[in-house]
């Protein structure tokens, strides 16, 4: 039900203007090419195009960047009737404020080789909350056999108790790290399925079925501690050993989850292969198991496609967006899983979106800065590499 009238929406609202039959999975190939065709050859006058860019240049260069980096460049500024049709029928579904959970901390570090001492993770954690990210996912409590980098979450979770100002989720694979995490002072945690399952068994050592026994355990036992449970669900689209993943093994896995009491279920293109292309059908399966409000998104961007996927899922109604500062991350057992999505480049987008977020990119960037410097590399984040080049002057106006 959930599905079906988000769908209908989506389609009619998002798609349907480029798409010559929503129902078709393919057409979702079609889209492209069909929007991109039309666009080109006539639906849209070529020149109005063009003036309707300079204009925008104009109300950009007197904002002095202003409008790409706090609100929407289209919304106020752009005062062409017909752009605005167009506009709202293509972003018509996209939400008008989006919870960001930064995965940085945990998810970022969890594959660096050399050890991060705990002091600095705490850093990047304060850091971070004061960009005004809600929610930061601070470490995990897994076995340090399985992830050293991560061995020092208890340390962690004592220097952050008193932060404020953001929820601090960790992961738990089992009642034992679940129960390390409650005496750690954790007030919300997470597990990680999968829908894979030779990546189930390469990251927590058991088949998916033995995983959502094991995590009914921990959602039961949180429920009696009034705790939030979030449920990752990992290689939504593809596995690193098996290939293309079925859309019905993620919704079949996703509304295990949800069933067991997930207040949020998290989709994982873990290795980052995903394009709307394959997202769509597969948040369409999903959406015929769970509920729009309960889905987020979580991107990484081996492929360049993180974005793309990103503003695909919100056309389809999802609100909620993890991504890890500066792109830090991917995961041990992930052959070839690189990066998240930048955390700054998300905010970027969802800035020109007019999407409100809350979070100040200025802040957000010294957060990577700081990070970035620590480990010694440049920045994965495209939004942060271009506006540090920016003028002293323009910067200090962000
Ligand atoms: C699940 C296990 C523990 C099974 O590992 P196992 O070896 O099958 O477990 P075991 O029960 O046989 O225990 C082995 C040892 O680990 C200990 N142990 C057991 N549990 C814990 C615990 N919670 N905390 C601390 N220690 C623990 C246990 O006490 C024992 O210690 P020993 O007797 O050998 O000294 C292991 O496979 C594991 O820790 N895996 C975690 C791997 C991981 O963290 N992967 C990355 C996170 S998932 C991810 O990144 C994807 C995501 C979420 O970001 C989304 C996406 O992008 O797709």
């Amino acid at each position: 039900m959930q599905k079906a009238k988000s769908l209908d929406k989506f389609s009619r609202s998002a798609l349907s203007p480029l798409m010559s039959n929503s129902k078709e999975s393919l057409g979702v190939a079609k889209f492209a090419s069909i929007g991109v065709n039309s666009l080109k050859g006539g639906n849209l006058d070529y020149t109005r195009e063009k003036k309707i860019s300079r204009k925008q240049v104009r109300n950009v260069s007197c904002t002095n960047l202003n409008g790409y980096l706090s609100k929407a460049h289209y919304s106020s500024s752009c005062t062409d009737n017909s752009t605005k049709d167009l506009t709202s029928k293509l972003l018509g579904r996209v939400p008008g404020f989006v919870k960001i959970v930064e995965v940085g901390p945990r998810d970022g570090l969890q594959n660096e080789k050399n050890i991060v001492p705990a002091v600095v993770k705490v850093e990047l954690i304060k850091l971070l909350v004061s960009s005004g990210l809600p929610v930061v996912e601070a470490t995990s409590f897994v076995s340090p056999k399985w992830v050293p980098q991560l061995a020092d979450a208890k340390d962690v979770m004592a220097a952050i108790q008193n932060v404020e100002g953001a929820r601090f989720p960790v992961l738990t694979p089992n009642l034992k790290g679940f129960e390390a995490a409650v005496a750690a002072g954790a007030k919300e945690v997470a597990i990680f399925a999968s829908a894979s399952e030779s990546f189930s068994k390469s990251n927590i050592n058991c088949t998916i079925e033995d995983s959502l026994i094991r995590y009914r355990d921990v959602a039961l036992a949180a429920r009696e501690l009034s705790i939030p449970v979030r449920g990752y669900l990992s290689c939504v689209v593809g596995c690193p050993v098996e290939g293309m993943v079925p859309p019905s093994k993620v919704a079949y896995v996703s509304k295990q989850l949800y069933d067991m009491g997930c207040s949020e279920i998290s989709l994982g293109d873990t290795i980052g292969v995903g394009t709307p292309g394959t997202v769509i059908p597969m948040l369409e399966a999903v959406l015929d198991a769970v509920p729009v409000d309960k889905l987020a998104v979580h991107f990484h961007d081996t492929y360049g496609q993180a974005l793309s996927n990103i503003l695909a899922s919100l056309q389809m109604g999802i609100s909620t967006v993890d991504s890890s500062v500066s792109g830090l991350g991917g995961c041990p057992y992930a052959k070839g899983a690189s990066g998240n999505v930048a955390t700054e480049d998300v905010v970027y987008m969802l800035n020109g979106l007019g999407v409100r977020t809350n979070v100040d990119i200025r802040k957000l960037m010294i957060a990577g800065d700081f990070i970035c410097k620590h480990l010694g590399r440049t920045s994965g984040s495209k939004t942060a590499i271009a506006l540090s080049k920016t003028s002293t002057a323009n910067a200090s106006k962000l």
